[in-house]
């Protein structure tokens, strides 16, 4: 999976809010088609990187190369240009609550790719079947909507511009187990489908048993390591002895084992 060259470059990043450094020599990549899942405790920085890699937070120090290009070199419209190839669910889902779900939905493929109303209600419609919502759901409005609902059409709405990158900030957090599995293999079954890369910030230790391609753990402002699972595991840190050996880790690999067996 990652023989090929990264799609997101990351080296010697730093990001500081006044005193406080949060990021301090951090390298990281992405590579094509794969599910990176980003780890780590409390204020470890996670959203902090996320936000500074789709160019919400200019960084201190250090360069992030997307699609083998320098964020900081570029023009504001190549930069948009650029921008136009991720797609970012962010943790609250962040739907505009007077828009009901194909609205929100067509609102990106209007103001970016300039598409006429109909046209984009019509795209937006085929987005939110693809991510599993039922047709009547398109005239809905958020607050009528379940939190795994919200989810997919948050999901929907990233995927509306046909991204190569998807960003995924905390997708489960508030979602019941039978929720987040299924977000979980709806996750997958796009990856597959549509080749996305994708850049996954989460606490969900079923996530990251059944998802992802690879784990990075940010701890001690950089990234500790950024392997598969089991390299990670055994990796000699307290933060990752607790996290991954503990009653939580235990259950989540239990329940995946039996899932592959199923
Ligand atoms: N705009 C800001 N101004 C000052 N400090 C900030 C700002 N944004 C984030 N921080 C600080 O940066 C650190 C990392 O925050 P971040 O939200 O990235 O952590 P996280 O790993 O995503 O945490 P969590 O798992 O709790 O969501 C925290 O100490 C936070 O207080």
């Amino acid at each position: 999976m990652n023989g090929g060259q990264a799609l997101i470059r990351i080296r010697d990043l730093a990001n500081r809010f006044g005193h406080h450094s949060v990021h301090e020599h951090l390298d990281l990549d992405l590579y094509p088609g794969e599910i990176l899942g980003v780890v780590g405790g409390s204020g470890s920085g996670k959203s902090v990187l996320l936000r500074t890699i789709i160019g919400l937070r200019r960084p201190d120090a250090g360069s992030i190369e997307i699609f083998g290009e320098d964020l900081r070199r570029l023009s504001g419209q190549r930069r948009s240009q650029l921008e136009r190839r991720f797609g970012v669910l962010f943790q609250r889902g962040a739907l505009f609550s007077s828009l009901n779900l194909q609205e929100n939905v067509a609102l990106p493929m209007i103001e970016h790719a300039r598409l006429k109303r109909r046209a984009a209600e019509f795209l937006a419609r085929i987005k939110l079947a693809l991510v599993g919502l039922p047709v009547s759901a398109a005239l809905q409005y958020p607050a009528e909507l379940s939190g795994g609902m919200i989810k997919r059409a948050a999901l929907a709405r990233a995927l509306a511009l046909d991204p190569e990158v998807l960003f995924l900030d905390e997708p489960t957090a508030g979602l019941d187990p039978i929720g987040a599995a299924s977000f979980d293999q709806l996750l997958l079954t796009l990856r597959n489908a549509l080749g996305l890369s994708v850049f996954l910030v989460t606490h969900d230790l079923d996530t990251l048993y059944s998802t992802c391609d690879r784990i990075a753990v940010l701890a001690k402002r950089r990234v500790l390591v950024a392997d598969r699972l089991e390299v990670v595991e055994n990796v000699d840190d307290s933060w990752v002895r607790d996290y991954f050996h503990g009653p939580r880790a235990r259950a989540a690999r239990n329940r995946h084992r039996l899932w592959k067996e199923d």
